[in-house]
Formats: C-alpha cells, structure tokens, sequence
C-alpha cells in the first residue's frame, strides 16, 4: 500500500509533436513502466502539436516511475501532472442550491421582504414551526475541531474540512440529508459547547466528527443534556454500531457466540469507549481493552473516567501488558487506534477462525495483504478492501429516521436496532467471508436503518413526530 493510499492514478498531461506513432511509443513506455492507461482526453488539438491529458492506473508502480519513463522521450512535453483526488476537492465539494429561482417581484417579496417577515413572526408565535418553515427540520451540522481527524491526530480545524465536506456529502446522497461542515477553531471544552448550543436553531441534528477523547465524551454528553435536538458524536456510535453490525454477521461464519468469544478491543479513544460499551451490551463476556500503555484493568488508576469504567467491568483475568501480551487466543481483534499497531506474529497467535476487524484510517492496524492468509474474516474501514466497517453505514440513515420523527435523542435502543438492521440486509445465504456487512451503496441500507431508528425512537418516547406509515388506521 502506498503512503497516500488513495492516489492510485494520476493525470499526465502531456503536449506532443505530430509526428506518427507517437503517442503508439508513449503508451508503449508508459505500459513497461507498469501502468495502465484508462483514459485519453484530447485537450487541444494544434497543427504542430497535440495535448492530451492520459489517465493513468498506478498498479502499485510509483508516480515518478511512470513520469521518468516518458520525460526524456522526444517530441513529448510533460506539461503537468495531477492527481484526480486532489482534482476531486478543487474549490471544495459541496454547494448550497436555492429551492425555488427568483425571478419575478411576487418571488422577490414571498421569499424576501416583506412576506418572509409574516414567516418569521409565525415561527416566533410557535417556535416548534421551525421544523415546518426553516431548513431545521432537514439539516444537520456536522462539528469537527480537527482534533483526531481520522488516524492522522490533531491537524487543526482547516485540514479537517475535506472529511466534513465528505461527510455532508454521503448525509446528502445517501439519506437527503443536507449537512453543514462547520469545524471549529477552538479545542477548548467549554467553548465548543458554547458554540454549538449557539448555532443550534438552525439544525434538525449535531453530528459531531473527529473530536479527540477524552474531550469528546464531555463534549457530547452535556450538549445531549442541554439541546433538544439528536446530538451524536459519530466516531463514537456511528462506528459502534456498525462494529456490532459487522462482528454479528462474522459469528454466524465462524460458528460462536457473543457470550463465550475472547475479544481484545485496541486504541481506547472516541470509538473504543463506545464499541467496548456496545459490545458489552451486546452480551460479550471476555474483553480486554488496550491502549498504548497497554491492557486496561481495574488494579490500575486511572485519569479518564470511561477508562476506569470500563478497567471496572472487563479484563476479569486482570491481564496486564501490551497487545502482544493479551492477544494470545482471543477470537476476535478490533482496532480503532492507529496504522501497524497489529503485528503478524501477534496476530498469528489469535484462536481458530480469527475474525480482525482493523479499523483504523486511512491505514488499518494491519496490512490487508499481511493478515489475509491468516484470518478467517478480515475487514477494514476503507473502501477498496472487502469488508468495510465504516461509520458511513449508520449516521446517513440514523439522522434520517432521527429527523423524520423529529426525535428528541438517539439513545440506546435506537444505536441496537441500527445496529441489527444493518446486519440483516446481509441475509444468510449471502453471508460469506468476504460478505459480513453491506456496501455503501446498497440502497437497502439507508432506508432499514431509518425504519429501525424511528420504530425505537416511538417505542422509546423520544419522537416529537409519527411519520406516516408508522400512524395506526383506525
Ligand atoms: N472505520 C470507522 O468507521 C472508524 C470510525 C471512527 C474511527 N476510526 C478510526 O479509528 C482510529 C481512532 O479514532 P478515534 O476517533 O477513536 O480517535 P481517538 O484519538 O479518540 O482515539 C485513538 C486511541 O488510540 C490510542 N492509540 C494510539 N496509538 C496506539 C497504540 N500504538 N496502541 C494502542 N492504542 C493506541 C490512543 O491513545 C487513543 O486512545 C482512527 O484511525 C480513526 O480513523 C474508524
Ligand atoms: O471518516 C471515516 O472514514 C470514518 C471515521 O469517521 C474516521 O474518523 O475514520
Ligand atoms: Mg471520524
């Protein structure tokens, strides 16, 4: 795997002399350097020369063993080389999109002054009439402080927008949700707070994202307290859920239980915390969590409450030590910590049928190519490989649901049901080692997510609105 993982082609463009069989000698160099060409766009065609833009497939091969092999050819200019995922995030890649155009008076005073303001002193009357007149009952914000941007740590609040773009881009495509990146420029507790409360009239929903623990957890659990609105620290639950999802359908493969399994959970941060919860409530007995000073457990003291909550009900061997230490036998690895952290000498000494779930971005704790041979099923967060575990299966179809019945909260039950639905759009007879969990694109996802998210969300009296096919006919 690549550093930048991603950049798997890249864009020559090229400007050529008209001469025949050129651009014959251009592919020709460019396939015995090992790439692979998958496009020509002609740019430009002049009398002396010609220039194209060739996109090229890497194969593994390094950019600059493809760019010195046709460099130095005569008559070929390389006139620039760009890498199609940064071409992707030119400018940005979201947009706001009015509703309606304006193209008349009438549209000018119905939209603007002065019928808005009979719109406006309507929601001030009835201040629950925001989700009928404004934006609010659709839009959800997305809050990062560019803390714990993926595995790539604190990389301040500008270098975390493209994963929020990203996010509001997956809210909008795959649930119709309309989502505003906002990251802050504050890793203070307080004024984070502040500043969400602050701007909260305007959404339906806080999706906060890549906020570092142990903040997050405060971070989350008062403004949950003091907003009416669904507050979700994505990285936490998102990602617990989907986790639950995933190993479910994987112990249907290997034949065990949640109750006699060995689980070793790595990198106790945001989605660590939240995954060994939820598997705790999913009825997992042995589970050791580690992180980097090793196996939590309760001989130990320490600073972060949810550690110690957690040292408090796993570990009843009371295992200290590193991973290597605590990871002979167990069935089952999950790893939300960071790049390498799995080793294969480690990892071979799992049980039968390990089932590795490494999770971490944009790099896994293991290399996918390293660990296959040895596992039974194998899954990652990313999309390239098999098996990805990704937040992205939850918090479209979550906010959904949580919007439509205008609910309060997510709560437990709410991430539980989640949780199954997604597991059961993979049905039995499709289960297969390198089938555990939906993709992204199955449209079966969004839709059971959401149906499961509002029947909880009524069930458990938290939703401020019955949507239409779950009201009873009379
Ligand atoms: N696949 C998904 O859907 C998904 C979702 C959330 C997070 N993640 C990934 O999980 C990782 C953690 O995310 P987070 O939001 O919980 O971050 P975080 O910063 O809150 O937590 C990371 C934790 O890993 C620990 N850690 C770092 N190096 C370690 C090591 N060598 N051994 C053991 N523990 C180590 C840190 O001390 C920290 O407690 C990131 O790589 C992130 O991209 C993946
Ligand atoms: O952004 C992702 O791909 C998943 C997750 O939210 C992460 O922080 O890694
Ligand atoms: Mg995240």
């Amino acid at each position: 795997m690549s550093d930048l993982a991603s950049n798997t082609s890249i864009i020559l463009r090229l400007e050529l002399a008209k001469t025949p069989g050129s651009f014959a000698e251009i592919a020709g160099a460019i396939g015995q350097a090992g790439g692979d060409i998958i496009a020509v766009d002609m740019i430009h065609a002049g009398k002396q020369s010609t220039t194209r833009d060739i996109t090229v497939n890497l194969m593994g091969v390094p950019a600059s063993e493809i760019t010195d092999a046709i460099r130095h050819m005569p008559g070929v200019t390389l006139v620039n080389v760009s890498d199609p995922t940064f071409l992707a995030h030119l400018g940005g890649k979201i947009e706001t999109q009015p509703k309606m155009p304006i193209k008349t008076r009438e549209d000018l005073s119905k939209v603007y002054t002065p019928g808005v303001a009979k719109v406006c002193m309507a929601i001030h009357e009835n201040p629950a009439s925001a989700f009928s007149l404004t934006i609010k009952r659709n839009t959800v914000a997305v809050v990062s402080d560019g803390t714990a941007v993926l595995g790539l740590g604190d990389i301040g609040p500008e270098a975390a927008m493209p994963v929020m773009e990203g996010k509001a881009m997956l809210f909008k495509q795959l649930a119709g949700v309309d989502a505003f990146p906002l990251c802050l420029a504050s890793k203070d507790t307080e004024e984070i707070i502040r500043t969400v409360k602050l701007l909260s009239p305007a959404f339906g929903g806080i999706n906060l994202e890549d906020i570092s623990s142990p903040r997050c957890f405060e971070i989350e659990e008062r403004l949950k307290q003091e907003l009416n609105i669904p507050v979700f620290h994505d990285d936490q639950h998102g990602t617990a859920v989907v986790l639950l999802a995933g190993l479910l359908n994987a112990l249907k493969i290997v034949g065990k239980t949640t109750s006699d399994i060995r689980v070793v959970v790595t990198g106790i941060g945001a989605a660590g915390v939240s995954i060994v919860k939820m598997l705790l409530a999913a009825g997992v007995k042995h589970l050791i969590a580690v992180d980097r000073e090793g196996a939590l457990c309760r001989t130990r003291t320490y600073s972060n409450p949810m550690w110690s909550w957690i040292a408090e009900r796993t570990n009843q061997g009371l295992k200290e030590g590193l991973l290597s230490d605590v990871i002979q036998g167990a069935d089952v690895f999950i790893g939300v910590s960071r790049k390498g952290v799995l080793k294969l000498e480690d990892m071979k000494r799992m049980a039968s049928d390990p089932i590795v779930f490494a999770m971490a971005n944009p790099e896994p704790e293991i290399e996918p190519e390293l660990a296959e041979p040895h596992v039974r099923v194998l899954a990652t967060g990313r999309s390239d490989y098999p098996n990805q575990i990704n937040n992205v299966l939850c918090f479209p179809g979550m906010f959904r649901g949580a919007l439509d019945c205008r609910a309060t909260t997510i709560n437990e039950e709410m991430k539980l049901r989640a949780a199954w639905a997604i597991a059961s759009v993979v049905s039995d007879n499709e289960l297969t080692d390198q089938y555990i969990i939906p993709s992204i694109f199955n449209d079966k996802v969004v839709p059971a997510v959401r149906l499961a998210v509002i029947q909880a969300a009524i069930d458990t009296n938290v939703a401020r609105r019955i949507p239409p096919e779950f009201r009873q006919v009379n």
